[in-house]
C-alpha cells in the first residue's frame, strides 16, 4: 500500500470484477444501440478504458475535461469546462462515465448541459458513489461501489494530481495534505 494511504478500499481484483459486472449490465441495457460513452477527465480515465474493453455492444467514446477541485479536498462548486466534446450530443444516447459522485456538482452540470444540447438520453455510470458528500440532487444509473465520507484516491482518482496511477482505490491520509 502507498504510504500516504490510511487503508485500501478496493483492490485491483475487486475493481476488475465489478467493472465486468457493470459492463454486462450496460451491454444488456443498450443492446441494439450505439451509445456515446463520455469519459470525464481526468479521474475517469482508467474506469472508462476498462469499461469500454468489456462492452459487447457497439459504442463510441469521447471525453470532456471538467474540473472543480483544484488542489483542495472539497468541491469549489464552480465547474469549469477545460475541454469540450468533439462529438455532437444531439440525438445520441449518452452514458457519462465518472469515477466518483461526491457533491454531485460535476455530474449535475454535465448532465444538464448534454440534455440541453439535445441528447436522446443521458445516463450516468460512476465507479464510486459517496452519498454523504452530496450537495445537489443527482444519482447515478449504474454504481460500482459506495464509499464512506473519506477522501479517496487511486485508479485515476487524485489528490492534487497525485496517486492516479495506483491500480487500487484507498483512503488518503490527510496528514499528507499540501498546506499553502
Ligand atoms: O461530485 P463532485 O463533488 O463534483 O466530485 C466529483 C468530481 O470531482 C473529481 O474531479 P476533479 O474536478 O477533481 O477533476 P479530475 O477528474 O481531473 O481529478 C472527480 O473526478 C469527479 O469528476
Ligand atoms: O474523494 C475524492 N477523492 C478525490 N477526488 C475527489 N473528487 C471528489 N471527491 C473526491
Ligand atoms: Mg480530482
Amino acid at each position: 500500500m502507498h504510504p500516504h494511504l490510511k487503508a485500501i478500499l478496493f483492490t485491483r481484483e475487486d475493481i476488475q470484477k465489478r467493472v465486468s459486472e457493470l459492463a454486462i449490465e450496460v451491454s444488456k441495457d443498450y443492446e441494439g444501440k450505439n451509445p456515446l460513452v463520455v469519459g470525464i477527465l481526468k479521474g475517469s480515465i482508467m474506469f472508462t478504458v476498462d469499461l469500454l474493453k468489456e462492452l459487447t455492444i457497439d459504442a463510441e467514446v469521447d471525453f470532456m475535461d471538467v474540473s472543480s477541485y483544484g488542489t483542495g479536498v472539497s468541491s469549489s462548486g464552480e465547474v469549469r469546462i477545460l475541454k469540450d466534446l468533439e462529438t455532437k450530443a444531439e440525438g445520441r444516447d449518452i452514458l457519462i462515465c465518472e469515477d466518483i459522485i461526491d457533491s454531485g456538482n460535476t455530474l449535475l452540470y454535465v448532465k444538464k448541459l448534454l440534455e440541453h444540447r439535445g441528447a436522446s438520453s443521458v445516463k450516468i455510470i460512476s465507479l464510486l458513489d459517496k452519498p454523504a458528500g452530496r450537495k445537489v440532487e443527482i444519482d447515478g444509473d449504474y454504481i460500482g461501489f459506495e464509499v464512506p465520507d473519506e477522501f479517496v484516491v487511486g485508479y485515476g482518482i487524485d489528490y492534487a494530481e497525485r496517486y492516479r496511477h495506483l491500480p487500487y482505490i484507498g483512503i488518503f491520509n490527510q496528514e499528507y495534505l499540501i498546506k499553502d
